[in-house]
């Protein structure tokens, strides 16, 4: 297993007293998965990923990734992190970004060359690695800043809403980018997303969470085939999955 959570609990000191941002949550993903975290504003999904980031610290529960401590893990770079927004420097080109963490991992310059392309050529971007973000349209920048999470070819990759910001049709396309790219790497994947298709069509794994205090509602495995059209949408199957992650995010919602 590569990550494994157990009675995981953060509470965050504030002002107006203590907010429990994951209360008792208990999480398994395997090799290969590809995990959801879905659930109203503010129910925990950005705290759990950045807790098995390494960027924030539980307060209690216990929490292993690839058996080892958040924070061993983040040191043996086993994890590549793409973030809401793109979030590339204006002023280095596509390949200047997406080498940047090669070049602070002192990665010898030849290899660094190689890696860059071999991440755009993955992320259908090899024509782009001289221009500058600004000349790319939003959802080409958030494939360069996928592109920048790969380049160093960790196995698992952490990703908070990388689509949040785009229309749907470029939010389709880069699904289903994503997970060809997941099928033809092998990697683990964990995806926190607000949208009940986009789990759906993404994951082997939908984990359904609730509000105050953020807690797992319900972990739905996913029946459907890994590999997945977009029209799979429309089947019956993947119809039904959605009604059951939608009536989750309801029953969790009534413990309000
Ligand atoms: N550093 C912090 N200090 C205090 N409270 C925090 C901190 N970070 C998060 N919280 C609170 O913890 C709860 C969970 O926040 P989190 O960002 O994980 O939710 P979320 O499900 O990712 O929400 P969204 O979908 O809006 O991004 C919220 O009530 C939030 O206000």
């Amino acid at each position: 297993m590569v990550i494994e959570a157990r009675h995981l609990n953060l509470t965050f000191p504030t002002d107006d007293g203590p907010v429990h941002a994951l209360k008792d949550v208990d999480l398994i993903v395997e090799a290969g998965d590809f995990v959801s975290f879905i659930g109203p504003s503010g129910c925990g999904k950005t705290t759990l990923l950045r807790c098995i980031a390494a960027l924030e610290t539980p307060t209690g529960g216990s929490l292993t990734v690839r058996g080892m401590t958040a924070d061993a893990a983040r040191q043996a770079r086993s994890y590549g992190y793409v973030f809401q927004a793109a979030g590339l420097y204006p002023w280095r080109t596509i390949a200047g970004n997406i080498r940047l963490p090669l070049e602070i991992m002192g990665y010898p310059k030849a290899e660094q060359a190689e890696r860059v392309q071999a991440v755009l050529d993955l992320v259908e971007l090899g024509q782009f690695g001289r221009k500058f973000p600004w000349q790319l349209s939003g959802g080409m920048q958030q494939r360069a800043s996928i592109a920048r999470a790969l380049a160093f070819d960790a196995g698992i990759l952490l990703m908070d809403e990388p689509f949040g910001a785009l229309d749907e049709i470029v939010r389709d396309r880069l699904n289903e980018e994503l997970l060809r790219l997941w099928q033809r790497t092998g990697k683990t994947i964990v995806f926190v997303t607000h949208s009940i298709p986009e789990a759906v069509y993404l994951s082997t794994k939908i984990v359904v969470m609730s509000p105050r205090p953020g807690r797992i509602a319900k972990v739905i495995e996913s029946p459907l085939p890994r590999v997945r059209p977009l029209d799979i949408r429309d089947t019956p199957e993947f119809i039904r999955i959605a009604h059951e992650v939608r009536e989750s995010l309801h029953e969790g919602g009534r413990h309000d």
